[in-house]
């Protein structure tokens, strides 16, 4: 058994999903932060976990090749990012060694992992911000991001994965906070009034859109805020207040009243025009996006002859991209201002051979199936969550050629890929995407197709 303030030297085995390093102590797993795999690390043990021991590094006695100073001043304490102390081959090898072996362990399945596209500049990607705010002992406003596995914030000045403008105009709201008497909204003692503060940026448009969320129907300076804050920043183009008063760490609640502007942004992918509401989804590396985009058209390789199904659509930008290369396409998604931006999305691109519905994606493939209708491929992009048997089932059902399944979750991707596999479905390549570079998470893209004709 370790004990907490031991010293131990070891050499981390690999990295985990939660890219903890893990170093092997007899049968005990000691989980350390911000390491490589094969580094030769010197740690100090701090507490037992259920799984093993966390520990801190004390030195690392011998670096990996790929390690690189960290460009954030406050990188190990935020939590926002994880692999940041590796360079962009670096952390290329390190998914590239989850997803082989989320694919080793997946039973059933002969998944290999071809390439995942990296980014040269892994900087200033995200085209969206989330912000909270708190107060400290000495009841100093602060506004950051949460710390990992917290709801305590981080502080910060400058975050290097999203536009600089966001940090000015997030500094900008802080000092109207404390001009106009604005208090942070406290979660514990649910009093407040700003919960968050959602930055969006069109990075082809540059138009953005501030989100402030607060926790009651009226937002007392609310002119005056506006006001300064487009003096300010007259970049804005559009204010949206949105209104969350329920005891949820969702972000955004469902009313909203536009306080400027549009209350949308737009903006350029793939050569297509969209509309992005404040509630709507929209893929938060625009670069990789398209790179992504590209790679899944590539491997349908469609004669336009198709009738395709995009399920968990979104504002339709998958669809609307295939619609050029299609027959005719079908959208589905839940979330009702997503379906609007998307029926608005194409008119504003004159794309007449798509249409959309808002409903959830497995009933209504249970409805498409029952009526016997006819897909010739199916294209899915769904929640972390992933899909369900309900939509499998149904695809299976209605005998697509083509199955094509976008993740930004591998583990759940692999889970559905198994149920596919049952009903009839295999793909065999994963390929991956690094759309959130300097953190752990991958976008991975696969191709199936039936096994009985
Ligand atoms: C990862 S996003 C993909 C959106 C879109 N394909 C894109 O690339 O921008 C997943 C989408 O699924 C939607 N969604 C979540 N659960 C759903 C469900 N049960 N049925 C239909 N859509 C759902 C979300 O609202 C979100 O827009």
């Amino acid at each position: 058994m370790l004990k907490s303030g031991q010293i131990l030297t070891g050499t981390i085995a690999y990295l985990d999903e939660s890219s903890n390093g893990i170093l092997i102590v007899g049968k005990d797993k000691v989980f350390v932060r911000h390491v490589l795999a094969k580094e030769r690390v010197k740690v100090k043990i701090q507490k037992r976990l259920k799984e093993g021991y966390s520990a801190s590094v004390i030195e690392i006695v011998q670096k990996d090749k790929e390690r690189v100073k960290p460009l954030c001043g406050i990188y190990e304490r935020c939590g926002s990012c994880h692999l940041m102390h590796m360079s962009v081959q670096g952390q290329k090898q390190q998914k590239l060694a989850y997803l082989q072996h989320l694919c080793s362990k997946s039973k059933g399945l002969h998944m290999k992992v071809e390439d995942i596209a990296t980014m040269k500049e892994p900087y200033h990607y995200r085209n969206k911000m989330i912000i909270g705010f708190q107060k400290d002992k000495q009841g100093k406003l602060q506004a950051g991001f949460y710390e990992e596995f917290s709801h305590h914030i981080i502080p910060y000045e400058q975050c290097l994965l999203h536009p600089e403008i966001c940090d000015a105009i997030l500094h900008t709201i802080t000092a109207l906070m404390i001009k106009l008497r604005i208090e942070p909204y406290d979660e514990d003692k649910r009093r407040g009034l700003l919960r968050h503060v959602v930055i969006r940026y069109g990075m082809v448009s540059k138009q953005i859109m501030v989100v402030l969320v607060i926790n009651q129907q009226v937002f007392p300076a609310r002119k005056a805020f506006v006001q300064e804050l487009l003096k300010k920043h007259p970049q804005i183009t559009t204010i949206v207040q949105n209104v969350n008063t329920r005891k949820t760490s969702i972000v955004l609640g469902e009313q909203e009243r536009i306080l400027y502007g549009p209350g949308y942004i737009e903006d350029t992918l793939c050569g297509l025009q969209f509309r992005i509401s404040a509630k709507s989804f929209y893929q938060i590396n625009h670069e990789q996006c398209e790179v992504l985009y590209k790679k899944g058209m590539e491997l349908l390789h469609m004669t336009g002859k198709e009738t395709v199904l995009d399920a968990y659509c979104g504002i339709g930008t998958i669809g609307m991209y295939a619609a050029q290369y299609a027959k005719q396409v079908i959208g589905v998604e839940l979330n009702k201002d997503a379906v609007e931006d998307a029926k608005n999305n194409a008119k504003l691109n004159q794309i007449r051979n798509i249409r959309f519905v808002c409903d959830d994606a497995g009933k209504f493939m249970q409805k498409l199936a029952a009526k016997k209708e006819r897909l010739d491929v199916v294209i899915l992009d769904p929640p972390r969550s992933g899909s369900s048997e309900a939509f499998i089932r149904s695809v299976a059902t209605i005998r697509p050629k083509k199955v094509l399944y976008i993740s930004c979750n591998p583990q759940t991707q692999l889970r559905d890929l198994q149920l596919f596999q049952k009903y009839g479905y295999v793909g065999d390549v994963l390929h991956g995407v690094d759309m959130f570079p300097n953190t752990f998470h991958v976008e991975t893209v696969v191709l199936m197709s039936r096994i009985y004709k």
